[in-house]
């Protein structure tokens, strides 16, 4: 295999609920790699990068500790592993989106985390989940006046059987949708962090490294992803209105910069091109059509740079 010793490291989770997506912001900034089965590092082809593919809970540990130059990981798994001083968040990625939340039986008598405190709490974040009792036991403590301290009971997986099992009274973990919460019969009763996936780079590969040449080549990476980022979060908006509505149009979609506003053959009218966050373009259609625009049109961005 062509050696990496010359590569720019990135490091990809490989499994999981971040995988896919990564893929597909990769190839949308045109990172042409071919991964062979089961290989765990693959060449770029169109770029002097390596990607490593790494469980999304150690990529921060190899970012933060200088042995890949850069990586996408969930901010819950920087937050657990400690290495937020050692690695810079240079994107968020829009995608990943859920919270750490603690949980309890729906239907139990433990409804909120001062309740839960001096009980079991199972989690596979157990640096977090650590602190964030060691805060509401402190707290709980100096009410009651006495010594307070919940037990953190660590598990790799299914974390969400854990108070059925009886191997604890709540949990921490992770929410998107609340499907596995509810599933479980759980519910949350505290949010102890929201987290998403993001870029980062290494502080002290860039610090101390060899690979200091590398910097143009990250500027590269943080400004073709942040294209695809905002390419996924945009939509292109089309329409057509009376040029007396245009001010208050354009209070609805200022757009990034402003609109773009073109001449209509007939006459008093105007043909406006905006980028809308893609999340409320049905509410902003519905605005515009009240104020008075025709003819709306809503385009798919491939790509782009804002
Ligand atoms: N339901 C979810 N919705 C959105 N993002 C999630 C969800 N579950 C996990 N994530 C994000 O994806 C990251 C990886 O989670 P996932 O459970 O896929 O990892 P894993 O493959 O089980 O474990 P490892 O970290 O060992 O690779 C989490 O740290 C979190 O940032
Ligand atoms: O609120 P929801 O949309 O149901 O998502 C939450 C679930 O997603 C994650 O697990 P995942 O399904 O990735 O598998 P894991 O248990 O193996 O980590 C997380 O650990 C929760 O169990």
């Amino acid at each position: 295999m062509e050696s990496i010793k010359d590569r720019l490291l990135f490091a990809i989770p490989k499994k999981g609920r971040l995988f896919e997506t990564c893929n597909e912001l990769l190839a949308g900034a045109d990172f042409q790699f071919f991964r062979s089965n089961r290989l765990d590092v693959c060449l770029v082809q169109n770029h002097p990068i390596a990607l490593v593919f790494l469980p999304a809970s150690d990529i921060p540990r190899f970012v933060g500790e200088g042995n890949v130059d850069i990586g996408i990981t969930g901010q819950d798994r920087i937050e657990e592993s400690q290495m937020w001083p050692h690695v810079n968040e240079v994107l968020k990625l829009g995608f990943g989106k859920c919270k750490l939340q603690v949980q309890v039986p729906e239907h139990g008598t433990i409804q909120s985390v001062e309740d839960l405190a001096g009980k079991r709490v199972a989690t596979s974040f157990s640096n977090i989940g650590g602190g964030y009792f060691r805060e509401v036991d402190r707290r709980v403590g100096e009410e009651r006046g006495m010594l307070v301290e919940t037990k953190i009971e660590y598990v790799g997986g299914s974390v969400e059987a854990a108070c059925a099992l009886g191997l604890a009274e709540g949990i921490v973990d992770l929410v998107e949708s609340g499907e596995t919460m509810r599933a479980a019969g759980l519910h949350p009763i505290a949010t102890v962090i929201p987290t998403e996936a993001v870029l980062i780079t290494s502080k002290k590969r860039i610090a101390e490294g060899p690979k200091a040449s590398f910097a143009p080549l990250i500027r590269l990476i943080i400004s073709r992803l942040a294209g695809v980022v905002a390419s996924r979060k945009f939509v292109l908006l089309a329409y057509n209105i009376p040029r007396e509505k245009l001010v208050e149009a354009s209070l609805v979609t200022p757009g990034q910069r402003s609109p773009t506003v073109s001449s209509l053959e007939e006459t008093g009218w105007v043909a406006v091109n905006v980028m809308v966050e893609r999340a409320k373009v049905a509410q902003v259609m519905d605005q515009l059509q009240e104020i008075g625009a025709v003819d709306l049109l809503v385009t798919k961005l491939e790509n782009c740079r804002i």
